[in-house]
């Protein structure tokens, strides 16, 4: 019945809105109780009408029943790990020899907070989701697909028209620290075992075989870079790339920026170290990476750390704070 297909594409176009606004800006435009009819109507028509049930379907958050173990995937390009700064003097380092393997004074890095949480890679096939792995190796990881598919801010579609045929998008699932504090104290209630720390928590809630009790657990989602592409806009750099990611609909850092050089980092980085303490989720440091592709490409990588890519870490915060 082509009108019910019509309307249960409508209902799916309108609730991905919807959830967008919701989970990834945190700005609704309707209420929770309009949502939920929309929602209810799709269930309706998706159980008269099965052949309409699409991967896409905000249905469809909780998979359906439970494997009994994980797959492995390999990831179509590696995941990167990340050389560690420990200090201003070693920050200082790297830009100095980033600048001279460039032949270049003051360079341009991408700058954000580095999340304490799970790497995850997710595949969008034509603008759909398609798989999701944790990182493993770097190489090859666990699929966790029907675990994240519960996360909220990771979107089931992408949003707009000129994304790449084949997307793999690179981003960290962490448990805000607000979520932390009610799971534990859900899990005391119930006997359980709590979780030592936020990220020990969105790990535990990935890697959880039924994605029935993922989808209780408060997890975000917050993207930072790209793997393979396939089609798409050319971006000459990180910044654009990132921003084409913002514009499909996917979660970025509010703190993600463009810095120059040594003082921009250096003050990025103590702009950062002050808001710790406020920022909704727990990080353990700020990640730079330089913002021109063709100097990325020009660097390259030693072992699986690039060379135009530092984290600076941040002392361990006091465990008693927590
Ligand atoms: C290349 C790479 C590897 C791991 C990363 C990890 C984070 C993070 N944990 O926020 C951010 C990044 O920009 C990363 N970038």
């Amino acid at each position: 019945p082509d009108s019910a297909r019509a309307r249960a594409e409508a209902l799916r176009a309108e609730l991905l809105h919807h959830n967008y606004r919701y989970y990834v800006l945190d700005d609704p435009e309707i209420p929770d109780d309009a949502y939920d009819r929309l929602l209810r109507e799709l269930q309706a028509l998706e159980a008269e009408y099965p052949e309409l049930v699409g991967p896409d379907s905000p249905t469809q958050r909780v998979g359906a029943e439970p494997l009994a173990a994980f797959a492995e995937v390999e990831h179509r390009l590696p995941m990167l790990s990340l050389d560690n700064a420990k200090s201003a003097e070693e920050l200082a380092a790297f830009t100095v020899r980033v600048g001279r393997a460039l032949g270049r004074e003051a360079v341009d890095f991408v700058a954000e907070p580095k999340l304490d949480g799970l790497a995850i890679n997710l595949t969008y096939e034509d603008g759909v989701l398609s798989r999701a792995a944790t990182r493993g190796d770097g190489r090859r990881g666990e699929d966790v697909t029907a675990q994240v598919r519960t996360v909220r801010s990771v979107p089931l579609r992408l949003r707009g028209a000129d994304w790449p045929r084949l997307l793999e998008v690179r981003g960290e699932i962490v448990l805000p620290t607000a979520g932390f504090a009610r799971l534990n104290a859900r899990m005391r209630e119930s006997g359980q075992r709590t979780f030592a720390n936020p990220r020990n928590a969105a790990a535990g809630s990935l890697r959880q075989l039924d994605p029935a009790v993922t989808a209780t657990r408060p997890l975000a989602f917050v993207c930072y870079g790209f793997g393979a592409v396939e089609g798409g806009p050319a971006c000459a750099t990180q910044y654009e790339m990132l921003q084409a990611l913002r514009d499909w609909g996917l979660p970025l850092s509010p703190q993600l920026e463009r810095v120059r050089g040594l003082d921009g980092c250096d003050a990025y980085q103590r702009r950062i170290g002050a808001l710790r303490e406020q920022l909704p989720y727990d990080i353990d440091g700020v990640v730079f990476k330089v913002d021109a592709l063709a100097d990325q490409q020009a660097l390259g990588f030693v072992a699986r750390a690039p060379r135009w890519a530092i984290a600076f870490k941040y002392p361990a915060q006091e465990a008693l704070t927590r």
